[in-house]
């Protein structure tokens, strides 16, 4: 039986005001549990839909039903964003200090949570950090446990990985996926890595070039998601399968 939808686009379509199209329109269902990739060339149009799927841009055609709590979705940015003079646990506390009424938690139960959220990402002994004495994989888990500090549901990933070298990326992949099974969740995942999409993903959506479309929405087999599946043959061919979808969406 299917699961429930947590996001739901209906006819999506953004036009900028400077005359842009930048998302043709969307019909696209992410249901509970899912990891959706949306793969797609430069300027395709990626980040404008996941602002729409997080609320922080409003399309021009069409509807997008959210389900749940607006509070329960966390958006991760392509850097990590942090603050240069606050340590990392006050990185990571943000946003439950800022927090208003009665989800606002006692300080006491924001400090277990920043505690947690360091624990699952690996930085638990480098709360008193500054970002500037981090290395760029560090900075990234850093703004994934500021992402996970509010205990989401839904997580909204705009190419958090791109600017990391390989080994580093690879990773960090492991950790995501280590983190959404264990803490159950909903992933919209952005990237313009065939390879990272394979790895990572039950599913693919590929764009189109702007103003993007939907060219293929491809789920992914994988027995096991480990160094195994990077070189083997089911790897490549979904990678491939992938790769003829983006040339199909440069026509
Ligand atoms: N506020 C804006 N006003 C006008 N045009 C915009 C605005 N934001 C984005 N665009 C344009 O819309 C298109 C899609 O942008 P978007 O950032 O969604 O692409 P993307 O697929 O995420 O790209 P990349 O992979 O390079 O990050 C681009 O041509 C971009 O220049």
């Amino acid at each position: 039986m299917n699961a429930t939808p947590v996001l739901e686009a209906r006819g999506v379509a953004r036009r900028f005001p400077n005359g842009v199209d930048a998302l043709s329109p969307i019909d696209l269902t992410v249901r509970a549990g899912e990891f959706v990739t949306l793969l797609g060339p430069s300027g395709c149009g990626k980040t404008t839909l996941l602002r729409i799927f997080a609320g922080l841009d409003m399309p021009t055609a069409g509807t997008l039903r959210r389900h749940g709590d607006v509070d329960d979705l966390s958006y991760v940015f392509q850097d990590a964003t942090l603050m240069p003079w606050a340590s990392v646990a006050a990185n990571v506390r943000l946003p439950l200090d800022l927090e208003r009424g009665p989800r606002r938690l006692p300080m006491q139960a924001r400090r277990g949570r920043v505690r947690e959220a360091l624990e699952r990402v690996g930085l638990a002994d480098f709360d008193t950090a500054r970002p500037s004495e981090l290395s760029g994989g560090m900075r990234m888990r850093v703004s994934i446990a500021r992402a996970l500090a509010t205990e989401p549901s839904l997580l909204l990933m705009d190419e958090p990985f791109g600017a990391l070298d390989d080994i580093t990326r690879q990773h960090l992949d492991d950790e995501l996926l280590g983190l959404a099974a264990r803490q159950k969740l909903t992933v919209v995942f952005v990237t313009h890595s065939i390879f990272e999409a394979v790895y990572l993903s039950s599913r693919v959506i590929v764009l189109s070039r702007r103003p993007g479309r939907i060219v293929a929405d491809i789920p992914i087999e994988a027995p096991t998601r480990d160094a195994a599946f990077r070189v083997s043959p089911a790897f490549a061919m979904q990678a491939a399968r992938l790769q003829a979808a983006l040339l199909e969406g440069q026509r």
